[in-house]
């Protein structure tokens, strides 16, 4: 077969390709059904290759309640019905209370996961073994077999870049697309978009408490899975780490990668000097000295500094030592001394065992003399908090006429659904400082707006007036009529994006405990339409 052929058509559009036997010319398809040749127009004889790209395998990355739903639909002829999905979470992770705080718990999420989100979406379909799978179970007729082969993501997808500051109850993703592609996509969106948006908000956290120093993502060996552990690296890079041990993530995601050594090095040698010369020479350039294998003070700082010195005769310089175990503050305000001393004063401090935030915050508090931040387990496996519940909620239908906003009511007050199409903007004051962020209905504009009233989404004695603000509608177009429009950014470029949106928020906003509510408020049309709908469902459930 020639590959050249192959490589110009698009494996996301066609999955099958039809050798003519009588003209031997081939015939893209996007079904394994038999059509008449484009070139011979014979129809008997075919052969019939699978073409799609045998790397993704997406189509039943789902739970069975979709495929169940998306059948369902199918039968009642309501699959291709048009629907908006909101994505948004409802309580900011890893916020702690303290002391006797009993109000509502601030805290924010920086968004992550949309790189992958795009390529589940571009390479959504269902392979030959996946429908194989579902015929074996039985449930689902041929007819709606033979429309899972042909699905494709069509609608509209809109979402916050990512690196985003996001706050409670707002839409980082809205979709438009009928509502089988909605149901589709729900589990692997939610969990591609939980997963690394959490992670991505423990990494922005850690960087608030290391305030600029460098930082490096260790948690590989920790990690729930390969994936996490590649996803956790990237996104650890965007949200300020410097580094990262994971060559994987280094080779696919280009996130710049680093290593010390470990305590196997320096047992394996006869003693921990000869351990620590052996590295020096081989790495003459970076190398940093693990040294509490055997004793910090008694063994392992001195024979840093011999080496240290050694390498100065060299010609070269020792990078730093690294710390393990024990009180970091203790060691490290100890090693400091004993490296001035010995006029090594350009040998940084390494340290890691399990911290995080709060030991960094600690530590420096204690005035520990660490230059660099070793992060593993605390980080990657999100430990304080270990999901993000983010949720992909259904909020308007197409109907005969027009759209209908469509709302959830819950016991629980705060899981009461902001129904309809909606927008949303982020005020920017004169010093480009976010004031509050705004959702509004889709059709509202607000571009002659010169004030704002800010209100707080359940508390009526809260409010903000804002003036002379900037807004700027956070949500951007990914996916039109299926089609991607949107150019991922670079992993810098999405650093600098998340570095930057950090900048734009009063830090008791962002602090890591008791932050401040940030005024995330809906317009007055859309409070409305609420109230409305939610008065409407009551009504209706008492009458039935
Ligand atoms: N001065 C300090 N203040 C607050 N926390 C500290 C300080 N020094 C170390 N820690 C933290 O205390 C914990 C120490 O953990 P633990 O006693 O289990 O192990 P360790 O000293 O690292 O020894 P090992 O790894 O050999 O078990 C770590 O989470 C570490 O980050
Ligand atoms: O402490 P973390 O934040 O997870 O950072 C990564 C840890 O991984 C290594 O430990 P190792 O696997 O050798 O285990 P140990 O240090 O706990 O003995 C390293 O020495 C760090 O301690
Ligand atoms: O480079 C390191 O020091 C390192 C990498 C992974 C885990 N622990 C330490």
């Amino acid at each position: 077969m020639n590959r050249t052929i192959f490589d110009a058509i698009d494996p996301k559009v066609y999955r099958f390709v039809h050798i003519c036997n009588s003209c031997k010319q081939p015939n893209f398809r996007i079904s394994d059904q038999v059509n008449p040749c484009s070139a011979c127009g014979q129809t008997a004889d075919f052969e019939i290759l699978p073409f799609f790209d045998p790397s993704r395998d997406y189509g039943l990355d789902v739970d069975e309640y979709a495929i169940n739903m998306m059948y369902a639909l199918y039968k009642k002829g309501l699959h291709q019905t048009p629907v908006v999905f909101d994505d948004f979470y409802r309580k900011a992770p890893f916020v702690k209370p303290v002391g006797d705080h009993t109000g509502e718990l601030g805290g924010y999420v920086a968004f992550c996961g949309l790189h992958q989100l795009i390529d589940i979406v571009e390479n959504l379909y269902f392979n030959e073994s996946d429908i194989e799978y579902l015929r074996s179970k039985q449930l689902y007729d041929e007819e709606f077999l033979a429309e899972l082969r042909s699905l494709r993501f069509t609608g509209q997808l809109y979402a916050m870049e990512e690196g985003q500051i996001v706050f409670p109850n707002t839409p980082y993703i809205r979709i438009v697309a009928p509502i089988m592609e909605c149901v589709w996509i729900e589990a692997q969106l939610l969990n591609t978009v939980n997963s690394e948006s959490l992670l991505m908000t423990k990494a922005s956290r850690i960087m608030t408490a290391a305030e600029g120093q460098t930082v490096i993502e260790m948690g590989k060996r920790r990690a729930q899975g390969r994936d996490a552990s590649v996803q956790g690296a990237r996104a650890a890079y965007i949200a300020g780490f410097d580094y990262s041990s994971n060559m994987k993530a280094g080779k696919q995601y280009g996130v710049p990668t680093t290593g010390t050594h470990a305590h196997l090095f320096v047992q394996f040698f006869p003693n921990e000097l000869e351990a620590f010369l052996a590295f020096a020479e081989v790495f003459p350039a970076k190398s940093i000295l693990l040294v509490d294998t055997f004793d910090v003070l008694g063994s392992g700082i001195p024979n840093a500094i011999k080496v240290g010195k050694i390498m100065q005769e060299r010609g070269h310089k020792l990078s730093g030592i690294r710390l393990d175990s024990g009180d970091l503050a203790f060691f490290s305000k100890r090693a400091r001394k004993m490296l001035d001393n010995a006029g090594l004063h350009d040998v940084k401090i390494a340290a890691s065992s399990d911290l995080d935030e709060y030991t960094i915050t600690s530590l420096k508090y204690q005035g520990a003399k660490i230059d660099i931040w070793g992060i593993g387990t605390k980080y990657i496996t999100a430990y304080d908090s270990p999901a993000l519940g983010g949720v992909h909620k259904i909020v308007a239908r197409k109907t005969e006429k027009d759209w209908m906003a469509l709302i959830k009511i819950s016991e629980n007050i705060d899981k009461i659904l902001n129904p309809g199409i909606k927008k949303v903007y982020r005020l920017y004051d004169q010093d480009g400082m976010a004031k509050g962020d705004y959702i509004c209905l889709e059709h509202e504009e607000i571009g002659h707006v010169k004030e704002i009233v800010l209100k707080h989404p359940t508390n009526p004695l809260k409010s903000k007036r804002v003036v002379n603000f900037r807004a700027v509608p956070l949500l951007v177009p990914i996916f039109e009529h299926g089609k991607r429009v949107y150019k991922t950014p670079t992993l810098e470029q999405s650093r600098r994006f998340h570095l930057a949106q950090k900048n734009t928020f009063w830090e008791e906003y962002l602090r890591l405990d008791n932050p401040e509510v940030y005024p995330v408020s809906l317009s007055d049309e859309l409070k409305e339409l609420k109230e409305k709908l939610i008065h409407e469902k009551r009504q209706f459930a008492l009458m039935e």
